[in-house]
């Protein structure tokens, strides 16, 4: 059942966008998702007058009805690889008498609703937490209710969380925040027992980095020329405080009024990469994937990094804590109707 909600014509030229083009993270619709579009534009006046990189080219305000054909076929192709993996995703983790569920962001979480709701099961008692402002209204329009992760009861632990993911490797490492949100996708997803990953082929890699070419960074905008400065140290090769789609609207702002700073690296490595012998302390710009996040982490200024490492929920829970930002699968709609999963190692 396809829901219908205010949001969808945004929602369905977002994807539009994104089908054709966020392959290329230098899109910039692919960088708007969360905060600029569906959110209404907060620039700080103060932030105004300071430089502004460069725009990014803008492909995609070229209108989709000069799409040709074959581009308008393979973005619906893009699609249907969205929906099965969530309908599959949905079926396998969507818990009997679920009481709380997170809900992530991007295009393909909204296919994860739709088969939420496609289930027909009583969802009257299911609390869903949203993980920025596209999130929430995704889920009051589809007629679920919203509790902000500020309003959990202490000690509540999410039975799940569904998220998108711009890629992921081979140990289920992922990238995250091209849409503008990460703070908070991090943040639900380590409040809840598992995290599960729902995307298209396109993401699937073996390594971070290989088609997704950079990290989104969550900064506090007046550190954000500090960490610029600081992302070169270690090696980032011109990382770029992301825009809003034109300049005179910003820099973009996310949910929490911070900006964005996309850091491109090389390829990172991955655990079975360093026990082959590779060296992943940052040589030449080469790092593997948590050391390097945790470097990141450790700039003030930082919030937060795309870079989702670590424990997954069930590793969290029993080394006696809470959650954990890596998922326990990630599930791929492949170019040929089928799903693809990949399942952590635990
Ligand atoms: O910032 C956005 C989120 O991290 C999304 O989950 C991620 O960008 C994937 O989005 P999409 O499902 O639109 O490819």
């Amino acid at each position: 059942m396809k829901l219908s909600t205010p949001h969808d014509d945004v929602l369905r030229r977002q994807s539009t966008s994104l089908d054709v083009l966020d392959s290329t993270p230098e899109s910039s619709m692919g960088r708007l998702f969360c905060s600029s579009i569906l959110s209404p534009l907060r620039i700080n006046p103060r932030l105004r007058s300071l430089p502004l990189p460069l725009p990014l080219p803008l492909p995609l305000q070229r209108t989709p009805f000069s799409l040709s054909a074959r581009l308008q076929s393979t973005m619906s192709n893009v699609e249907e690889a969205k929906r099965a993996a969530a309908t599959t995703a949905v079926a396998n983790h969507y818990p009997k008498n679920a009481q709380w569920v997170g809900i992530g962001s991007g295009t393909t979480i909204v296919y994860v609703v739709e088969a939420i709701k496609a289930l027909g099961v009583d969802t009257s008692a299911t609390r869903y937490v949203p993980t920025g402002y596209q999130s929430r209204q995704l889920i009051v329009n589809a007629g679920l209710t919203a509790v902000e992760f500020d309003a959990i009861p202490r000690g509540v632990v999410l039975d799940v969380a569904f998220d998108g993911a711009d890629e992921v490797d081979d140990e289920l490492n992922c990238i995250k925040g091209g849409g503008a949100c990460l703070f908070q996708e991090k943040l639900v997803a380590m409040q809840a027992k598992e995290f599960i990953c729902v995307a298209d082929s396109r993401k699937l890699q073996s390594r971070l980095l290989t088609n997704w070419k950079y990290i989104p960074i969550e900064v506090a905008p007046i550190a954000a020329f500090r960490v610029l400065r600081k992302l070169t140290e270690l090696g980032s090769i011109n990382p770029t405080i992301r825009p809003n789609s034109t300049l005179k609207e910003g820099n973009l702002k996310t949910d929490q009024d911070f900006f964005l700073i996309d850091a491109p690296f090389p390829p990172l490595l991955i655990q079975a990469d360093l026990d082959g012998g590779l060296n992943g302390t940052g040589t030449g710009g080469v790092w593997e994937v948590s050391r390097l996040a945790r470097e990141i982490k450790q700039i003030a200024g930082v919030l937060e990094v795309g870079i989702f490492y670590g424990q997954t929920g069930p590793q969290a829970t029993a080394a006696g804590g809470v959650g954990g930002q890596r998922p326990v699968a990630a599930y791929f709609g492949m170019p040929d109707g089928s799903v693809s999963v990949r399942n952590a190692i635990q």
